[in-house]
Parts: structure tokens; C-alpha cells; sequence
């Protein structure tokens, strides 16, 4: 099974609400859909969002790189000589992490395929089923605590909170949440790097002796401060995890040996795909260090692939796989099961897509 043909298109699917952290707004995904196309005829699909705020990468700089660089140095390569393939895939370019992605899960998705196996039990088959948070912007209290009303409704046992605009205002959020919905309902906070590092741990203190019973706090200061992460992690309770800190194996080992955070955020498009977040598991598992699996905004396309890594690997302990969760509708037929927080892997080969609607190219 030899690659043949890698083209790139677009795929757009609008969201329920806007979507709002401390970053950016977005009403839609529109992200990049990469479609590889094998001398037997077998396609393999792979996503990449254009998030420009965390990643650097863009819709334009995304086909870019596909097309210029990384499908020249694979065209004509064995699906099942998997190593080279990843190694060329990361020697083409620097950064470029969502491009990367995109190639590698569709590479995947045929490796998959070539081996007439779902993903995860390739790379471990750990778990059949995963359960999502879902994440509420960042927005008022009151609609916050309403759309946290709306999402343990819908089912959700875990929810993602969206903070690090206001400190203050951040205080009244997570009280208006609690009142909504009283203290059976796991919260995790994400920052998105929205505070410096003293003012969070005078807010975290605030929020522990309130007894807001916080899980975990995302990435609360600025990506490139590693100093002022370890400094809130070391003086804080609630255990605090890194995001946007972290991208490559080399980032997660820094932050693991020098202490900085507690737990690690792997997402595909800030690792360049499935091959480098399993070293970044492999140096957790080291370690003992706890993973979640997250996401970008994304369709279900890229999110089944991390929901095949979430399920196929022990150390990932935590999902924040809620892409699909956050839209109106759903372009992409086969592949996992998403019932709101409850996802369910099936024995489909590769990915197990039937047809990706809504796709140009
Ligand atoms: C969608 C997911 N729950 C999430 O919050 N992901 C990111 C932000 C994604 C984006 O801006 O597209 C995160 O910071 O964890
Ligand atoms: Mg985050």
C-alpha cells in the first residue's frame, strides 16, 4: 500500500454557541482536511485547526505545508513502513504542528487500515469507551452558571471552565457556577495562560479556602514562563496542569524534571500527530505523570484520532475531547460513537470513517 496522492481541502461546521476563552472567539471550525490516497485505492483522512493564537498556524500556512513540503518527502512511501514516513513528516519543516497532525492521522488512519485493526488497539487497546468534559466560555456568571445548568443537563459529569480574563470576575464565575450547580459536578479551570504568576496563586488560595473544590487549573500563566508555572504549582494546592507550555517530548520532559506542573495537556495539533504524543506518554509514564488528552476546536474528524490515543494508552487519565460536543452538527459519518460525554470506539478499521460531509477540495 503505497501513497499515491495527498490532497487538501476545507471542511466548515458551525458551532452551538460561540466559543470564548481568554485567547479568542470563534463562531466555526474551519479547519483543513488533508485526504491521502493509496495505490490500492484506500484513503486515509486527517484535520488540522488553525489555531493562529496557540500554534502559529493558519488555514493558509496549513496547506502550505502539506502541499509544499511534507507530501513531496512522503509521496511513493510504504503505509507500512510507518517510521520513515513520521521521520520524514518531521524532518520536512520546523513547528508547523497542525499541518503535521493533519498528515499523520490520515497516515494512521491507513496504517489502520493495512493492518485490518482499529487504531487504539494498535497502539494498546486499553479502553473501549472514554467520557469527555465539555467546556463553557468564558462569559458573564449568569451565563455561565446557565450554560453549566444546559451541560449537566446534556449529561456531563466534568466541566471544563473558561477563566483568566478578569481575576475578580474569575472568582464570581466559579461561585455562580457552584450555586447553579452544587459540588457533585467535577470543575476544571482553564486560564489559557490569562494570569500572572502571583495573582494565581493569591486567586487559587481564594477559590481553595472557599471550598470551590477545583480538580485542576489549566495552564494559568504565559506559555514560555516555565518559572512563574513551577512557582504556581509549587504554592497551590489544586494541581495545576500545562497546555500551551508544552508541544514537544522535549517540552514535556523540561516541565516533568524541573517540576513545573503537575500534569500534561497532549493535543495532536501541538504535538504534530499520534507519533510524538506517544513519546510524550511514553516520558509520562516515566514518571508517573498523569495526561489528558484535549483538543483544539475540531470536528470529529481529528478528535476520533485522539479519542483512538486516549483509549488506547493507561497514563491518559483525563479527556477533554468535547470538538464534537461544542457543534451543531456532524459532517463526518462512521467512526467513533460521540453521545455527548460518553464517546464509544468501535472494531472499524484505521479511523473507520464511511464519509467526511461538507468537504471541499
Ligand atoms: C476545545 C477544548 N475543550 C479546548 O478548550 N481547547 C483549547 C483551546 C482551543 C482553541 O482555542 O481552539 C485549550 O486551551 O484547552
Ligand atoms: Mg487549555
Amino acid at each position: 500500500m503505497k501513497i499515491k496522492e495527498i490532497q487538501v481541502g476545507q471542511i466548515s461546521v458551525p458551532l452551538k454557541k460561540s466559543f470564548k476563552t481568554a485567547l479568542r472567539t470563534v463562531d466555526k471550525i474551519e479547519d483543513i482536511v488533508v485526504k491521502i490516497i493509496t495505490d490500492t485505492g484506500h484513503i486515509g483522512y486527517g484535520e488540522a485547526a488553525p489555531t493562529a493564537v496557540i500554534t502559529g498556524d493558519t488555514k493558509g500556512s496549513i496547506k502550505c505545508a502539506v502541499e509544499n513540503y511534507i507530501a513531496p518527502q512522503i509521496i511513493g512511501l510504504e503505509i507500512e513502513n510507518i517510521e520513515e514516513i513520521m521521520n520524514r513528516i518531521d524532518k520536512s519543516l520546523i513547528k508547523n504542528t497542525s499541518a503535521k497532525a493533519a498528515v499523520d492521522i490520515a497516515i494512521y488512519d491507513l496504517f489502520g487500515q493495512f493492518h485490518k485493526s482499529p487504531i487504539y488497539k494498535l497502539l494498546g487497546g486499553y479502553r473501549k469507551e472514554i467520557i469527555s468534559d465539555l467546556t463553557i466560555s468564558v462569559n458573564s456568571p449568569e451565563e455561565m452558571a446557565e450554560d453549566s445548568i444546559e451541560a449537566v443537563k446534556r449529561g456531563y459529569k466534568t466541566l471544563k471552565i473558561k477563566v483568566g480574563l478578569d481575576s475578580q470576575m474569575d472568582i464570581k464565575r466559579i461561585q455562580a457556577i457552584r450555586d447553579a450547580i452544587g459540588y457533585d459536578i467535577d470543575l476544571r479551570l482553564d486560564a489559557n495562560q490569562g494570569w500572572k504568576p502571583k495573582e494565581a496563586v493569591v486567586l487559587l488560595r481564594k477559590m481553595e479556602d472557599k471550598g470551590f473544590n477545583i480538580e485542576l487549573v489549566e495552564q494559568p500563566v504565559i506559555a514560555n514562563d516555565l518559572e512563574g508555572l513551577k512557582y504556581v504549582t509549587q504554592n497551590v494546592n489544586i494541581p495545576i496542569l500545562a497546555d500551551e507550555s508544552v508541544f514537544s517530548p522535549v517540552d514535556a520532559l523540561k516541565i516533568i524534571q524541573n517540576r513545573a506542573a503537575d500534569l500534561i495537556n497532549i493535543k495532536l495539533m501541538k504535538t504534530g500527530g499520534i507519533h510524538n504524543a506517544l513519546k510524550i506518554c511514553s516520558i509520562a509514564e516515566v514518571y508517573g505523570v498523569e495526561c489528558m488528552l484535549g483538543c483544539m476546536l475540531e470536528s470529529k474528524l481529528s478528535v476520533s484520532a485522539a479519542v483512538h490515543l486516549a483509549a488506547s494508552k493507561k497514563i491518559i487519565t483525563k479527556i477533554d475531547l468535547d470538538g464534537p460536543g461544542l457543534c451543531k452538527e456532524d459532517p463526518i459519518e462512521g467512526g467513533p460513537e460521540f453521545k455527548d460525554y460518553k464517546i464509544t470506539l468501535n472494531d472499524e478499521p484505521g479511523l473507520g470513517f464511511k464519509n467526511i460531509g461538507n468537504l471541499s477540495i
